[in-house]
């Protein structure tokens, strides 16, 4: 700070605080000064010793040796004095000025000097020899000067001019104290306004740094929204594609049912019609069986009484030995052929034959014996009935001898038809082999079949058809002669033969064989048939199966791809619906000794039946592990979930199940550590993960343990006894997430120092054992594992937060056995599973309230039921028939859990805002910031 003050009057005196001019100050001299300062000017102006420059205006000094009084002339002592500068101003580097005020004084002390001076030389002789007018020279001053600065001069001042100059100076110092005063309280607010207008550009500067960065992260976020809606119109497209080529296999797949049933059918149908054509062609044979059977028993009458009639006149009348011998001989063969048990169909013609043969062969003989015997009473009613017995035989050979015309000549027919269609088969074959070629050369002629069919290959698939038929004909037809029935019919698995297919008794089926009714080589020409029938029958057989295998794998598929598409809208933070996978645990030993039947079966990866009462009933999941999966197939899937939790979202996996179903081995592993799974494996993967990407991200681990035991939290990672004492309370916070508050949370830098923190933790847990001997959870255990990735490159936070959840199991009390303050945890566990059950179902129905309040497990698992998170369950469930009814109550629930929607969003802050979270913890906990934190 300086001052600076003119020459003239009146000066302006300019005001400087740290290098700014402020503003302009006037000091009005009163006007005694005024009256003053009109004195002459001093004439050592251009003084070259610096003096001058300092003290523009200087009055010429009396002669001090003149004056009266005796008060010491201080001149000597102040002119070599310097003003008193104020040093490191400005005022150094504008020149050396006295003040305004300072200027003031001197002149009206130099003044009031001279005038007392010149008041006093008008008195002295002195002045009188040295007037103006006498060579009063300005070297005769400075002489003087001299001289009088070597004397002891002693100045009388009156007392009225001594009190008007002290008066005067009192007065000059009180103006020139307020003046200062004044001076200092300009200087203040000038200070004040200065600091003011600082603090404000430093404000703007600050501000305006901030507006850039903020406008600078503003671009950012909107080439980040633009990319991620690109990347989201990029999925949606895929998604539709991956939709649209779902929906095109499931036309396929609709469309080869469709096949597959037409096929049924038309083969059905063919079937149908041929049985309709063996029976009523083995009704015929039936019949004709009958009638010859009929035939014959009555020629065998006919002949029992012929034998009756033939036999000798009792001994009186006709000796024995009268009748010959050849003609007894005969009669015996006769009867031999007509007395067979057996009805004579088999090798009807050869008996026939030999029949008639004998027939007319004893119509000879009686004739004969006729002859010889006239006057026989029985003569004439004997040969009546003999050549009744004849006529009869005649008429069955006829008969018998047309039917086998009428076959053969049907056979003859079909083998025709055969042949030409196997011809028409072989042209079709050419015209389809050759049908590139020649599609566009079609002929007029009617009989060219590739002309009446679109296709060649449809053609040749019509004759083929046409083809078969007709072999099944042919074969029909040679079965029908050999009088076979085995093979015709061929029944499906576990049907029971049609009621018209009746089988040739095996006698008269070989009898028939043997007959001259079939060529000779018939057997062979069956065998053949049969066999391209059964090969047929394979073929259709081997095209079932590979419909069904077809059907199968399209629905394999079509599951994978909703799986791709659900895990499609997870990644993209679009709303995705909560996975279940299915777990079937192995019948246990009890089960076994007991003779428990299996009622769960897997169909496929995605689909599993329980036999009830009611018969089969099918679920579906996104995955089914049958009791022959080990833990690491199980763990397989998990791989994706645990990444998207460093990732920054929130996952959670719950297992979920009745007691003993297999929950705890899943998610926490065998007993001694002996098959580790999901929890044990996740907490490696995790540090598997980081170790992988350690060079692009700095994470922080750290995980909190609780238990709900008789609905009331507790934190696993403190003595039970300091646990019962701590209040733990589930909070939410503004992204949806739950928080437990009260918690201990514990840094982990390793998976071994998270697996020591869970043993510690499940040393706490509350087990028992059930009726059954086998230990059984009795609380529900929550794990929480937070993951915080900052990334290296670009100082983006995630935090990821990974929930394992191990219910305990439903049961029921009376099977369990389970008593006081077991009966009472047991009601604690179902009571919250159903609080569970009632979320679940108005999550599934999409209802507008859902009950997560009416039990802490439903809070606990807010954000992972239609909440913020990639949620995955396993139901759990027992393949024995004990526990069907709690095995289907799960796979419904599970069922219900399929349909939830949730909205997991990634947990993610730049850089500028992880910092200042970072800041604000560290004040809220007193710890001190340092400069790079900001
Ligand atoms: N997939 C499996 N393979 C082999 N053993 C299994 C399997 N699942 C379960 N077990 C066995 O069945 C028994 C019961 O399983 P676990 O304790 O996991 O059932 P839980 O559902 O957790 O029962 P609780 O709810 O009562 O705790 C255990 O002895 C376990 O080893």
């Amino acid at each position: 700070m300086y001052l600076h003050s003119g020459a003239k009057e009146n000066a302006c005196m300019s005001l400087n605080f740290m290098g700014k001019k402020l503003r302009n100050h006037t000091v009005a001299p009163s006007k005694k000064q005024r009256a003053w300062e009109a004195t002459t000017l001093s004439p050592y102006a251009d003084d070259t010793d610096g003096r001058a420059n300092l003290v523009r205006t200087r009055t010429v000094m009396p002669a001090m040796e003149d004056l009266p009084g005796s008060v010491p002339d201080l001149r000597a002592d102040a002119w070599p004095r310097r003003p008193c500068a104020i040093h490191h101003t400005h005022l150094d580097q504008e020149g050396e000025t006295e003040a305004s005020w300072v200027i003031n004084g001197r002149k009206k002390w130099a003044m009031f000097k001279h005038w007392l001076s010149t008041k006093h030389l008008a008195d002295s002789p002195n002045h009188r020899d040295t007037g103006p007018g006498l060579g009063h020279t300005p070297g005769r001053h400075l002489r003087d000067r001299e001289n009088e600065a070597a004397m002891d001069v002693k100045i009388f001042i009156p007392y009225d001019s001594a009190k008007l100059c002290i008066t005067q100076m009192a007065d000059d110092m009180i103006a020139m104290k307020n003046k200062h005063l004044e001076m200092v309280q300009e200087l203040e607010e000038n200070f004040l306004i200065a600091s003011r207008e600082n603090q404000e550009k430093t404000v703007n500067k600050v501000r305006s740094h901030y507006q850039t960065k903020l406008n600078v992260l503003k671009k950012m976020l909107a080439a980040y929204q633009e990319k991620v809606e690109r990347k989201n119109a990029c999925w949606e497209e895929k998604v539709n594609k991956l939709q649209s080529q779902n929906e095109s296999l499931q036309q396929e797949h609709r469309a080869m049912q469709e096949r597959s049933r037409e096929d049924t059918a038309s083969w059905r149908r063919e079937k149908s019609k041929m049985m309709e054509m063996f029976s009523s062609r083995l009704d015929v044979l039936h019949s004709h069986q009958a009638c010859t059977l009929q035939e014959l028993q009555i020629a065998r009458l006919e002949v029992g009484k012929v034998q009756e009639m033939l036999k000798p006149p009792e001994p009186p009348e006709e000796p024995p030995q009268e009748e010959p011998p050849e003609q007894l001989m005969l009669t015996f063969s006769f009867l031999c052929v007509f007395n067979n048990e057996q009805p004579p169909l088999e090798g009807a013609q050869a008996r026939l034959e030999s029949l008639k043969e004998s027939l007319l062969k004893r119509e000879r003989e009686l004739s004969q014996y006729l002859e010889g015997h006239e006057d026989s009473p029985y003569a004439v009613t004997k040969t009546a009935l003999l050549k009744a017995v004849v006529q009869k035989a005649n008429y069955i050979y006829t008969e018998l001898a047309e039917a086998k015309l009428l076959v053969d000549q049907m056979a003859e027919e079909n083998r025709e038809e055969l042949a030409q269609v196997k011809d028409s088969m072989d042209e079709a074959d050419i015209a389809a082999q050759s049908q590139p070629e020649t599609s566009e050369q079609k002929t007029d002629d009617p009989q060219d079949l590739s002309q009446e069919l679109p296709e060649s290959g449809e053609l040749a698939l019509t004759v083929r058809q046409r083809l078969q038929k007709f072999e099944l004909t042919e074969l029909a037809w040679d079965l029908i002669i050999t009088g076979s029935t085995d093979c015709i019919a061929v029944p499906e698995k576990g049907q029971e033969p049609a009621n018209n297919e009746k089988e040739m008794d095996p006698v008269d089926l070989e009898n028939f064989k043997k007959s001259e009714f079939l060529p000779s080589d018939t057997e062979k020409s069956v065998g053949q048939q049969l066999l391209v029938l059964q090969s047929e029958l394979m073929q259709l057989k081997d095209e079932h199966r590979k419909t069904i295998e077809n059907y199968t794998t399209e629905r394999t598929m079509r599951k994978k791809f909703y799986n791709m598409v659900e895990n499609m809208k997870g990644k993209s933070g679009k709303q995705s619906k909560i996975r279940v996978f299915c777990r079937i645990r192995p019948m246990n030993r009890t089960e076994t000794a007991r003779g428990d039947a299996a009622i769960v079966s897997c169909l496929d990866e995605y689909s599993v039946t329980v036999e009830t009462a009611r018969g089969p009933r099918e679920f579906q999941f996104d995955r089914i592990f049958d009791k022959g999966c080990s833990q690491e197939d199980v763990f397989q899937d998990m791989n994706r979930l645990i990444q998207s939790a460093l990732d920054g979202f929130n996952v959670c996996i719950f297992a979920y199940g009745q007691t003993g179903s297999g929950k705890t081995y899943t998610m926490v592993g065998g007993k001694n550590l002996k098959n580790p799974g999901i929890i044990p494996r996740t907490f490696n993967k995790i540090f598997d993960i980081i170790h992988e990407n350690e060079a692009k991200f700095k994470y922080k681990v750290s995980a909190y343990m609780l238990e709900l035991y008789n609905d009331r939290l507790q934190d696993l990672f403190v003595s039970p006894a300091e646990a019962m004492r701590k209040r733990i309370e589930l909070k939410k916070d503004k992204k949806g997430l739950v928080v437990a508050q009260g918690a201990k949370t514990k840094e982990a830098a390793s998976a071994g120092a998270l697996f020591a923190l869970f043993e510690q933790g499940c040393a706490n847990r509350h087990i028992a054992a059930t009726k059954m001997n086998v230990e059984s959870s009795r609380s529900h255990l929550i794990i929480g594992i937070m993951v915080e990735s900052r990334n290296l490159t670009n100082g983006t936070v995630c935090y990821g937060k990974l929930s394992l959840v191990d219910l305990a199991g439903s049961e029921r009390a009376a099977k369990t056995g389970a008593k006081d303050s077991q009966l009472k945890e047991a009601n604690s566990i179902n009571k919250s599973l159903s609080a569970l059950g009632d979320v679940i179902s108005a999550l599934s129905l999409e209802q507008p309230h859902v009950p997560y309040r009416n039990s802490k497990l439903t809070q606990a698992m807010q954000d992972s039921l239609g909440g913020n998170a990639k949620t995955l369950m396993f139901v759990n469930i027992s393949p024995s028939d004990c526990n069907v009814e709690e095995t289907l109550t799960s796979l419904i629930y599970a069922t219900r859990v399929k349909a939830i929607t949730n909205n997991a969003q990634r947990n993610m802050d730049s850089k500028e805002i992880a910092q200042l979270k970072e800041i604000i913890v560290k004040l809220r906990s007193g710890q001190p910031v340092e400069e790079e934190d900001v």
